[in-house]
């Protein structure tokens, strides 16, 4: 029978991130500073921003787009994989996690290739849309507040290109999305969007178990 669980044991872990994840002392700090934060359990791991790093490289992504960005270590992952040419809007509110970002995409040199927006996702992306940027997108990563999950997705959907890639963080989240009696906002957000997903023709799918579960949606 195939490996089907998706808890590793920490010495597992370990090892897989020992063996696979490149890592540099910017990436490091970084990581060690959101993890000294209240909620820095928010930030991505290091072995999932490299994954969407060399997502981000496979298909040649250009122009990428981030909802949810907090203290910028999932924007940096993609921003470095895309190389001096790539370009990033990423979205969030939270002056105060993203002075953190700032910070770091100052030091690691690709603060040149992001555009950080403040202000609700939905209103930024419904400005891209407005300003005639639909389909201009290679990649799109949804992170932020789950219950606009859907709505992330949807604007996510008419911004990247045929082809393009949208990944979509905490599809999981926590194994929550599988307990029927939770009914909670953010497991019922998350839980409504991964059942329009499986069904959804305009994507090809798959339902990653790294980290707390990532969707990958290419667009037809
Ligand atoms: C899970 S964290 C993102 C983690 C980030 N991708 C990383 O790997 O470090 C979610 C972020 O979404 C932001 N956020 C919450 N509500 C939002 C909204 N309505 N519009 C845009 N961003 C929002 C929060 O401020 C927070 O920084």
């Amino acid at each position: 029978m195939a490996v089907r669980n998706i808890g590793l044991p920490d010495n597992v872990y370990e090892y897989l991130v020992a063996h696979s994840v490149r890592d540099n002392p910017i990436k490091r700090r970084l990581r060690e500073e959101t993890a000294k934060l209240p909620l820095g359990m928010m930030q991505i791991g290091a072995d999932q921003g490299q994954f969407m790093g060399l997502l981000a490289e496979l298909i040649g992504a250009r122009r990428a787009l981030e909802i949810g960005t907090f203290t910028g270590y999932s924007s940096l992952c993609v921003a470095e994989a895309m190389g001096p040419q790539g370009r990033m809007i990423c979205c969030d509110i939270s002056e105060e996690f993203t002075s953190i970002a700032r910070r770091y995409w100052r030091e690691a040199g690709v603060a040149d290739r992001i555009d950080l927006r403040l202000g609700p996702g939905t209103e930024t992306l419904d400005k891209l849309l407005a300003a005639g940027e639909a389909g201009k997108f290679d990649f799109a990563f949804i992170d932020a507040d789950k219950t606009n999950y859907d709505a992330y997705y949807e604007r996510a959907l008419k911004l990247v290109r045929a082809g393009g890639l949208i990944a979509i963080d905490n599809v999981l989240w926590g194994g929550d999305v599988a307990n029927p009696q939770d009914k909670s906002d953010d497991t019922v957000a998350i839980r409504r969007l991964n059942d329009k997903l499986a069904k959804d023709d305009r994507v090809t799918l798959a339902m990653v178990s790294i980290g707390d579960g990532v969707t990958l949606a290419r667009k037809h």
